[in-house]
């Protein structure tokens, strides 16, 4: 069980903004941290690790008090016993895949780097240095380097955003298995609302470092006006007008699709944006999201 009440007076862009968390998240559970940019969601990872310290507040990780600054404790991230992963790898160039995992590795644990080598299938590519790999290769040595310390606790900073769909599915996949199969206590920073539905128990949503919302990710993103027989959400490609009508482009996980929408439909929107696609009374409609 993750516990963690803390306060944090941010500088934002428009001035300060104050932060404030009270958290609980059972062991195993995989939570989301949603909202927009400058929420306060890399700085509540932050605060998590050690990387940034909290202005008042406890965190409590296993029973184990990581920060209390009532009684002054502050544990060094290196002993909070938890594994990060970015969005930009951030590995090591000149050493290789083993070495990479490696170098985070207990002392005499080669059959742990063994174990995670095979789990996320790197056995072919270990003796090579990440210059020569792709992303996704990249990021599945990230996150078994993540793990080589045998964390309880996870923290994924957006680590699929950089990967093209395909890519971001199989890893999907990855992250899921290295959940389960670890028994972790994950935290993951997303914006793919179809990623979050297919990973966590529990989305939080973070406004100006506050949480407006959290449940389930169905509770959460499933507005009570919206009815209908299919729903999913996707990305606009593109806007065209046609003669009364708009004809919007969206992409659905890796599928194209298109939907008539009405003028009033699309006032508010651009390509680029996130959009919910529901059936009402047998046609599609769209809804802006955020
Ligand atoms: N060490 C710090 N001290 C004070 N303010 C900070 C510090 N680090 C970040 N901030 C500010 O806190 C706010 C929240 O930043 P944060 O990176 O947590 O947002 P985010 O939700 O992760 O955004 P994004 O999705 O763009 O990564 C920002 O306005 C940022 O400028």
């Amino acid at each position: 069980m993750i516990s963690c009440q803390i306060d944090k007076r941010l500088r934002a862009a428009g001035g300060e903004m104050q932060f404030r968390m009270d958290l609980q998240v059972p062991r195993g559970q995989l939570l989301a941290l949603y909202g927009a940019s400058g929420a306060g969601k890399t700085s509540t990872l932050r605060m998590l690790a050690g990387l940034m310290a909290p202005d008042a507040g406890r965190i409590e990780v296993g029973g184990n008090v990581w920060f209390d600054s009532t009684s002054g404790i502050n544990l060094r991230p290196q002993q909070r016993g938890l594994g990060f992963v970015f969005q930009d790898y951030a590995l090591f160039p000149h050493l290789t895949v083993r070495q990479n995992l490696e170098f985070g590795a207990p002392k005499d644990q080669k059959a742990v780097v063994d174990e995670l080598i095979d789990l996320v299938e790197l056995g072919g590519l270990q003796h090579q240095r990440p210059g020569t790999l792709s992303g996704g290769q990249k990021q599945r040595v990230a996150l078994a380097r993540a793990l080589v310390g045998r964390p309880s606790l996870l923290l994924l900073d957006e680590p699929l955003a950089a990967l093209d769909l395909k890519i971001r599915l199989k890893l999907q996949d990855y992250l899921l298995r290295v959940h389960r199969e670890y028994g972790l206590t994950t935290l993951l920073i997303s914006h793919d609302l179809g990623e979050i539905h297919k990973l966590c128990d529990r989305v939080l949503v973070l406004e100006q470092g506050q949480v407006v919302r959290e449940g389930t990710p169905s509770e959460v993103f499933q507005s009570d006006r919206i009815s209908g027989k299919f729903k999913f959400t996707g990305e606009v490609l593109g806007i065209q007008p046609q003669e009364f009508l708009f004809l919007v482009t969206v992409q659905v996980q890796d599928q194209v699709v298109q939907v008539v929408a009405l003028p009033s439909e699309v006032r508010a929107l651009a390509v680029g944006d996130r959009v919910l696609v529901a059936s009402k009374a047998f046609n599609p409609v769209l809804y802006k999201l955020d």
